[in-house]
């Protein structure tokens, strides 16, 4: 008889059973991280219909390019309540609401936001050398934030205010995003810490004691020598905007882009 052999393909998607088994361990309340949020197959439909977007919709920033779905926010207000576009919706949201907090808490990570899900996704593009400065997202959103990465790696960097209210430039704690990764932060890390990417080509000095989520990560060994060049990757944020105008799509489509 033949032997059989038995090939196993890579894992394409790997939820956790509730998000309390991908809470990152040292970070103060909380974030989570999933590595295979995402197939690479979704993450190259995702990429494609971000890059075939109408030009008009890409606003570009000095070193980097951002879309804003379903509109821009005017005055902390979400001026369009249509709905996003089928290829944000799925499979990243209801993948998102699937996942429990906890074993005893059947209750979704938006549970407790005003629309129960989010409402608004904003798609950041950096290539290498390009990053985003420390700051907080304030006060337009629900305090939960999802950021799928997609197309390359790089570190997100937290930091703290001095008491004197000015940025501690070193950062405390450093996130590693993998492509197709899903990371949550919410609570205090919203509210009381800045983050932010450094414009660098590599992320260096990567390991288990520097990174907060390296026991998370798909593929730690890819990073054995704390070394990672970065390649251009694309962020979708995902949050739910609090106030949404009455106008709804009307107001919209004035500020609406194509
Ligand atoms: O791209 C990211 O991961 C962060 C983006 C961000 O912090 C923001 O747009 O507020
Ligand atoms: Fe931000």
């Amino acid at each position: 008889m033949e032997p059989t052999t038995t090939t196993f393909p890579p894992p394409l998607v790997r939820l956790p059973g509730s998000l309390e088994e991908c809470r990152i361990p040292t970070l103060p309340s909380a974030a989570y991280y999933i590595a295979d949020f995402i197939s690479e197959e979704e993450e190259k439909l995702i990429l494609e219909k971000v890059e075939r977007a109408p030009k008009a919709r890409w606003r570009q920033l000095t070193h980097r390019r951002l879309q804003t779905w379903p509109s821009d926010l005017v005055r902390n207000t979400l001026v369009d309540s249509s709905p996003l576009p089928e290829w944000l919706e799925q499979p990243v949201i209801p993948r998102l609401l699937s996942i429990p907090l906890s074993k005893t808490d059947a209750d979704n990570i938006f549970a407790c936001s005003p629309h129960g899900r989010p409402n608004h996704v904003l798609i950041n593009e950096y290539p290498p050398n390009t990053g985003i400065m420390p700051h907080k997202d304030g006060g337009a959103y629900h305090p939960v934030v999802c950021t799928v990465s997609l197309g390359s790696s790089l570190c997100l960097n937290l930091h703290k205010s001095k008491e004197d209210g000015a940025l501690d430039p070193e950062p405390v704690w450093r996130i590693l995003q993998e492509p197709r990764s899903l990371l949550i932060t919410t609570a205090e890390l919203y509210t009381d810490y800045l983050h932010g990417i450094e414009p660098v080509a590599a992320d260096v000095d990567l390991s288990g004691e520097t990174i907060a989520n390296w026991s998370l990560l798909r593929s730690p060994s890819t990073y054995r020598d704390g070394h990672h060049t970065r390649q251009t990757r694309t962020s979708l944020t995902y949050r739910d905007v609090l106030k949404v105008s009455k106008l709804g799509s009307k107001l919209g489509s004035v500020f609406k882009r194509p």
